[in-house]
């Protein structure tokens, strides 16, 4: 072993840790209105009054969750200094896909590790009754946080109950405020009447940010994460242009900047520049490709691992009714059912739109008409290493043999 391999090395950095999600900022930027209205929302609590319910909606990475830790501190600081008893818990709900699964969880955040319910078996209005005695016996105001509120999906009549626990009698020692937070936007359209009247009291709507937004954000987080002219002139830009194209969101502009700052520093520059963020840049796209084509469903990647196969020893673009052909023959061999031609041309489509493969309009002129061409938009190499768990199931097509040979190892 080498007398050292790993030191520490800070010369990039002041505080990487400083652009990781986890941590909440001191200062939130661009949000001013969105800031402004949710401040008003929750004046009650210092009043000692009902809290409101309040909804927040808005896409990925626009600020919901940062805003909210924020203001919630800050009102923790304000209440102490006016004698106002105040809990909040902040609860995401991925993975929580019921009301039960989410009432159990709430419960279980108010007690110590040797008194929590378990997962199953206990009928629903136990363990409501649980939560209200929780409720009830912490007192004073609680603001529960609900990040992702949408997990819960139909099964939702905890956001019903909860907003009426009080007037229902169920609760009496405390005033509660619940604050579901939400980046699915039909759930919100979709919720019944009565749950949207009373969860969604206050709406907050977090549009996307803007780029000029966006390298508000990340100047802000620069000053605290990286020493003194670390980043060069340009970084920013291309950075905040990144998140601002991809759905105004933050957490894609910051990470691209962190990625970037990391190639740099494994180059031991001592400054983040415009080539960095390119590197990191088509690193991070061909990741969001790979998960892309992971998390297709079955028939989409036999018509994806049809067209790849097709393709290695052609130039031109394959026809849809060719790739049909050797999608039959791969359901063939890996016993899946067919499906029909209209519906492969309509998985090769959603592929498209995730940027994996690209389709051609061709014109052949009488009688044929025009017709869809595809070819692929990545690598054959990193497309097929991205679904390594179909073509273990359906072996190795001969005509790509040489080709997964080298995509085992890309995904070694
Ligand atoms: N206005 C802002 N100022 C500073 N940092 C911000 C701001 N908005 C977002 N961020 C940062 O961007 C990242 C994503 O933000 P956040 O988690 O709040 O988004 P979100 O809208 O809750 O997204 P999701 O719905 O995916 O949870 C976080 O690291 C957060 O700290």
């Amino acid at each position: 072993m080498p007398e050292i391999s790993f030191s520490p090395d800070d010369s990039l950095y002041r505080d990487r840790d400083k652009l990781s999600e986890d941590y909440t900022p001191e200062d939130i930027v661009g949000r001013d209105d969105e800031i402004q209205r949710y401040h008003t929302a929750l004046q009650p609590v210092i009043n000692g009054e009902d809290p409101n319910n309040i909804f927040l909606y808005g896409k990925t990475g626009v600020g919901k969750t940062a805003v909210t830790r924020y203001l919630l501190n800050q009102l923790q600081h304000d209440s102490e200094t006016y004698d106002i008893d105040l809990t909040t818990v902040e609860l995401n709900c991925e993975g929580l896909t019921s009301s039960y699964q989410v009432a159990i969880k709430l419960v279980n955040e108010f007690r110590d590790s040797d008194n929590r319910l378990s997962n199953t078996g206990h009928p629903m209005h136990e363990v409501l009754e649980q939560l209200f005695t929780e409720f009830d016996d912490t007192g004073g105001t609680i603001l529960i946080v609900l990040d992702e509120v949408d997990n819960i999906g139909d099964d939702d009549s905890l956001l019903y109950q909860l907003p009426r626990a009080r007037s229902n009698g169920n609760i009496e020692d405390a005033r509660l405020g619940v604050i579901g937070i939400s980046n699915d936007l039909a759930f919100r359209e979709n919720l019944r009447p009565e749950v949207k009247s009373s969860l969604a009291e206050v709406n907050i709507r977090f549009p996307p940010y803007d780029a000029e937004e966006l390298q508000e954000v990340l100047n802000q987080r620069v000053t605290v994460s990286f020493y003194e002219d670390a980043i060069a002139d340009g970084v920013i830009e291309l950075c905040a242009a990144y998140g601002a194209k991809d759905g105004g969101d933050a957490r894609k502009a910051l990470d691209l900047l962190r990625a970037a700052a990391d190639h740099a520093r494994a180059k031991d520059a001592t400054i983040v520049d415009e080539d960095n963020v390119a590197e990191a840049r088509r690193e991070l796209e061909r990741e969001e490709v790979m998960d892309g084509i992971a998390d297709l469903a079955d028939q989409h990647k036999l018509s994806l691992y049809a067209l790849v196969s097709l393709q290695h020893n052609q130039d031109d673009p394959s026809r849809s009714k060719d790739i049909y052909e050797r999608y039959q023959e791969l359901c063939d061999i890996s016993h899946h059912d067919a499906r029909t031609l209209r519906r492969v041309r309509d998985f090769l489509g959603e592929i498209e739109g995730l940027g994996v493969i690209e389709s051609i309009q061709r014109n052949q002129g009488y009688p044929e008409g025009k017709y869809n061409a595809y070819e692929l938009g990545h690598d054959e190499e990193m497309i097929l290493a991205a679904m390594s768990d179909l073509l273990n199931e359906v072996g190795i097509h001969e005509d790509v043999a040489d080709v997964v040979e080298k995509s085992d190892r890309i995904s070694a």
